[in-house]
């Protein structure tokens, strides 16, 4: 608790002697810096032109109210005010806190209680940053119970449950890991998985995509900015790492930051440390760090493209997923549990794989892996037949397309087409029409219908009366 108060600045507001000074005195005590004054134009001026992590002030001061300190507080670095009222004053605390207060104390206090409401104020921000870095990235939470290993990925299992029985022994400090494998075959999935079963479960999960932040805007974010550091920084702001501290945070395509980025990440993991942007204080972090990058940073070091220091302590708990087509029968196996949990999504009960989609897994290379794999299962059930599931853009780029697709529609739509001497059969134009309307709507029978004006189960009675070749 007392790393909380440790190298901090701590501005207090009071006029009463005795209580500034047993609070000066006890911050200082625990390694923060004081500044003790006593009257509201002092807080103001000190507010205004010195920078603090933390300001404590009294309502009642004699040349005004404390709780207008708050404004000033927040336009000048948004720094967060603890407000001192006096026994009974639970109106104002109320007041203090709709205005913006971090947080109240109701006189008189032990100080001890001081790092306790300190660490109400750091997880309140920690939370609120987290908040705002989901809403931005637009984080969807997986479900980690969802993860499927199979037999293709069982040594890796076993590899992963080592390292959360060491962690189990560990709590803090716990070595980074580095998960490598194509796009879309399931890092941040197994980030997330490593985080729920983990020593950490019941902490953040920070999950930051690297080769999204904006490079000028990168370390800022990582680490955190004080106030005025660049243009835009009205208001100081904590970053990532401390958002995660005490839980995990998750750097996918680590490889996409910058050189000197990397080395900042390096320090981060070695001494708990790291420095905010503007900055000249270490703040120390116990942050679970989870890597991920699709490409090979062997290869990238050896490119020049990745920092070989950074690499090697990476390289300490390393895992590779291997590409979906390198899993045999497991993309079939890992097919029908995606389809199942698709099934729980989407209430659906009935919904199964043609026999030429299963033939199709198998023979597709899945370039896009798991995610491709999982893209085409959802959209095959709803645009297509649930009951039949089949993935025709899969099936045309194997060569084995529907005959409704191939074609440019029946002959007689063709311009200049007339009734031919030997007569025509109604019953095969309407097939045919059923045909590509099928085709235009991705196998779809209810869209098929729409298109057609006619029911479902039309559509079903025409094609079984086809298969029993009736026309
Ligand atoms: N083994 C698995 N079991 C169940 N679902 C999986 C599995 N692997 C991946 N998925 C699903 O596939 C999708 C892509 O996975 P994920 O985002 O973890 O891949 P990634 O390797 O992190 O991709 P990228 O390199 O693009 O960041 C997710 O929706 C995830 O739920």
């Amino acid at each position: 608790m007392s790393e909380l108060l440790q190298g901090r600045e701590i501005l207090i507001v009071e006029d009463e002697h005795m209580v500034r000074k047993h609070l000066v005195k006890f911050f200082e005590n625990a390694g923060a810096s004081c500044t003790g004054v006593a009257t509201f134009e002092e807080g103001k001026n000190a507010l205004a032109n010195l920078d603090f992590d933390y300001a404590w002030v009294d309502v009642h001061l004699p040349d005004g109210l404390g709780l207008d300190l708050l404004e000033v507080a927040k336009a000048n670095g948004d720094i967060p005010v603890v407000i001192m009222t006096a026994a009974g004053g639970v109106e104002m605390a109320v007041d203090a806190m709709r205005l913006g207060a971090a947080d109240y104390l109701t006189k008189p206090f032990d100080p001890r209680e001081a790092p306790l409401v300190l660490a109400r104020v750091e997880a309140g921000r920690r939370s609120s940053r987290l908040q705002s870095h989901a809403r931005k990235s637009n984080n969807v939470s997986s479900d980690d119970a969802g993860l499927f290993f199979g037999s293709a990925l069982e040594g890796f299992r076993s590899q992963l449950d080592k390292v959360l029985a060491v962690e189990g022994r560990l709590k803090s400090q716990l070595p980074p890991i580095l998960i490598e494998g194509e796009t879309g075959t399931g890092k941040t999935t197994v980030a997330r998985w490593l985080h729920a079963n983990g020593a950490r479960a019941n902490k953040e999960l920070v999950v930051v995509n690297c080769a999204a932040l904006p490079e000028q805007l990168a370390e800022a974010e990582l680490f955190g900015h004080e106030k005025g550091a660049f243009t835009d920084a009205k208001q100081a702001r904590i970053g990532l790492f401390e958002a995660a501290d005490g839980g995990t945070l998750f750097l996918d395509e680590i490889a996409s930051l910058s050189e000197s980025l990397q080395a900042k990440v390096l320090t981060a993991i070695e001494e708990s440390r790291i420095r905010k942007v503007g900055s000249t204080k270490d703040i120390s972090v116990n942050v679970r760090l989870i890597t991920a990058s699709n490409r090979p940073l062997e290869q990238m070091v050896k490119e020049g493209s990745f920092r070989e220091d950074l690499y090697h302590r990476l390289n300490l708990l390393k895992f590779e997923i291997p590409p979906l087509r390198e899993r045999g029968g497991d993309a079939v196996r890992l097919a029908q549990h995606l389809l199942a949990q698709l099934c729980l999504k989407y209430r659906m009960k009935n919904a199964a794989f043609s026999p030429r989609c299963i033939k199709w897994i198998e023979r597709y290379e899945w370039p896009g892996n798991v995610r491709e794999l999982q893209h085409e299962i959802e959209r095959a059930m709803i645009l297509g037949d649930a009951e039949a599931l089949e993935f025709v853009g899969i099936g045309e780029r194997l060569g084995d397309q529907p005959s409704q697709a191939q074609g440019e529609g029946p002959v007689w739509l063709k311009p200049g087409w007339s009734i031919p001497q030997e007569g025509f059969s109604v019953e095969t134009a309407v097939i045919e029409f059923i045909e590509l309307a099928l085709a235009q709507t991705g196998g779809n029978r209810t869209q098929a219908a729409k298109l057609l004006g006619v029911n479902r189960d039309y559509i079903r009675y025409r094609l079984t009366r086809k298969d029993k070749g009736a026309e």
